[in-house]
């Protein structure tokens, strides 16, 4: 489908109130073909759905995964400088230098899971403002960003994961859910890389200032308010995968932040896409209990660049390798019960 892209955030909005549905004749023909497949009727659980769930986006009853792409987004953030992280911000630049060379978790797991890997650093120089004082980005910088994750989606990709490198960015995914959800702001506030329990009570007083400092309630808003470049990139990226027809795995908690702002915004934003895993910070599984989720794999990661949803494409891949190219019961002569 050519969509243009979206320039204002006029544009955005009006695409995500009119974005592309599934294919649902290919989604019935899928599901069909799964009923006749040699195997009790449920017996692959979660893998029969979503088997079902990549033909409907791929418009095509028997697809296969070929070309995943994933993709990780990188900045840096003004909060940083509240001692939110047990890391400083120069780990965001340091391990953007690491991806690019092939030494991080990521690189392995591209390469174990068959998956193209790009990586996206977002003006690292120019970390965003500290968003207890006022919006992290102000328009022009939040549309650079959103610009920057939807030029970023290789077309020819038949499965998208984005994850995200950030220091001080579970600060900003607390913020954001806490500005979507309400509650308080402990029940959204983690330990991110590894604070102390007793560091926690200030990381949570900093994402309460942030959410007080930016009344908006908006998707679009809480994400340019609240977030940072990766995470306005990772909404760009997932729109256009939209528009592209291409899947999308998300990764774990600051990534889910992101998108939860897209569903903020329209109901059906998030169709075509799954939650890769459930992460260790301890907030996810609310998050994603909101957006009516439930993770493929659940293994205690809390390490971000994508990792646990690039683990998923092999479930996936299982899942639809199955679909397409097991024999059906007249096929292999066996009785069906
Ligand atoms: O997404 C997650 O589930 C996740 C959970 C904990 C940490 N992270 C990663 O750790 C960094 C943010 O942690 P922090 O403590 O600096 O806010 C950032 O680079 C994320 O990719 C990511
Ligand atoms: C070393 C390190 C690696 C990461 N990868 C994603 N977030 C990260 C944060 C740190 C601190």
């Amino acid at each position: 489908m050519s969509q243009s892209q979206p320039v204002t955030l006029k544009d955005w909005s009006d695409l995500l109130k009119s974005l592309p549905k599934a294919d649902a004749a290919a989604a019935q023909a899928a599901r069909a073909r799964n009923g006749v497949l040699t195997k009790p009727p449920g017996a692959l659980g979660r893998l029969e759905d979503l088997a079902i769930w990549y033909a409907g986006w791929r418009g095509t009853d028997r697809p296969s995964v070929e070309s995943p792409q994933v993709i990780v987004f990188a900045g840096n953030h003004g909060v940083a400088a509240r001692g939110v992280s047990a890391f400083p911000g120069e780990v965001t630049v340091q391990m953007v230098a690491n991806f690019e060379h092939g030494g991080a978790a990521i690189n392995q797991l591209c390469k174990a899971a068959g998956a193209a890997l790009s990586v996206v650093p977002l003006d690292l120089d120019t970390p965003t403002a500290d968003f207890t004082q006022g919006p992290a980005m102000n328009e022009a910088e939040f549309l650079a960003a959103l610009a920057a994750g939807w030029n970023a989606v290789d077309p020819q990709a038949d499965l998208l994961v984005v994850g995200e490198m950030g220091i001080a960015n579970t600060t900003s995914a607390a913020a954001i859910y806490l500005a979507l959800h309400g509650g308080s702001a402990l029940d959204w506030t983690g330990l991110g890389t590894g604070i102390s329990e007793e560091a926690l009570p200030l990381k949570a007083q900093v994402v309460a200032d942030g959410v007080a400092a930016n009344p908006g309630r908006g998707g679009l808003e809480i994400l340019a308010n609240l977030g940072g470049r990766e995470l306005a990139a990772m909404a760009g990226a997932v729109v256009r995968a939209r528009v592209l027809s291409i899947p999308v795995i998300m990764d774990g908690f600051v990534c889910t932040a992101a998108l939860s702002c897209l569903a903020r915004e329209s109901a059906d934003a998030l169709d075509h896409v799954v939650a890769g895993h459930g992460s260790a910070e301890q907030a996810h599984g609310a998050a994603l209990a909101k957006l009516g989720m439930e993770p493929l794999l659940d293994l205690g990661m809390r390490l971000g660049e994508a990792s646990g949803g690039a683990l998923a494409i092999q479930i996936l891949k299982g899942a639809v390798a199955c679909h397409s190219g097991m024999a059906t019961f007249a096929e292999a002569g066996v009785s069906e019960g």
